[in-house]
């Protein structure tokens, strides 16, 4: 019967790489904060870290102020790619993007070392538009949003290697993201142990700031 399908479909507890605080939090949030496990092919996958590899190399790893929002972390800006990486990158932008949209001209690229993290923020508004979009690579990680108004109002997303996160909207203006350090990293029951891991991040230039090509292109969230 029609009514009892819709109705099992309301209370479907969400795709499994997703939990959140409740029900209404995951449906608000449905289209906002998005998953996609297996976006790149482990191909793919070793496309853009045999790439990135010798770039992140010659970097130390960081070990910022108490106060900052990276631990444990080396990074690159990188606006020239080879064939192979531009193809997914635009498999990226087709998928999270769209067509009205203009990308920063440059890719963001964070390695995380295994006792790396993130801590809460929410990425400037200066520099950076509605839409933000992450493959991992490497190491499984737990991703949390948490309200920054309603604490109890949270969603986590598993970003295992060679998936894709969207954040956009409510999820990227009204909710805080972090990176779960390696003795938090649970999702749910499941403890996800966290290795190095590296992630390419592409996002949006802030609305009316005109193309990310020409002059200076403004700094990466
Ligand atoms: O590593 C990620 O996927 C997110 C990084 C991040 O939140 C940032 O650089 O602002
Ligand atoms: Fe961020
Ligand atoms: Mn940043």
């Amino acid at each position: 019967m029609a009514g009892t399908g819709l109705l099992a479909l309301r209370t479907l507890p969400g795709p499994s790489w997703v939990r959140g605080s409740s029900p209404l939090v995951l449906s608000r949030l449905r289209d906002a904060a998005v998953v996609r496990p297996g976006f790149l092919s482990v191909a793919e996958e070793e496309t853009l870290s045999r790439e990135l590899e010798p770039e992140l190399r010659r970097r130390r790893y960081e070990y910022d102020h108490w106060d900052a929002a990276i631990h444990g972390f080396r990074e690159t800006e990188k606006s020239r790619w080879s064939e192979a990486s531009r193809a997914i990158l635009q498999r990226v932008q087709a998928a999270a993007f769209g067509p009205g949209q203009t990308l920063l001209s440059s890719v963001h690229v964070l390695d995380l070392e295994a006792r790396g993290y993130i801590k809460p923020h929410v990425d400037s508004v200066k520099f950076c538009g509605a839409t933000i979009a992450g493959l991992s690579l490497l190491s499984p990680s737990v991703m949390r949003l948490v309200h920054t108004q309603e604490p109890g109002e949270w969603l986590e997303l598993l970003l295992e290697p060679g998936s894709l996160y969207i954040l956009r909207g409510s999820a990227r203006y009204d909710f805080s993201h972090e990176i779960l350090r390696d003795e938090e990293s649970f999702f749910g029951e499941r403890r996800i142990p966290r290795g190095r891991r590296i992630s390419v991040i592409c996002r949006s230039l802030p609305e009316g700031m005109g193309t990310g090509e020409s002059g200076q292109s403004p700094p990466a969230c």
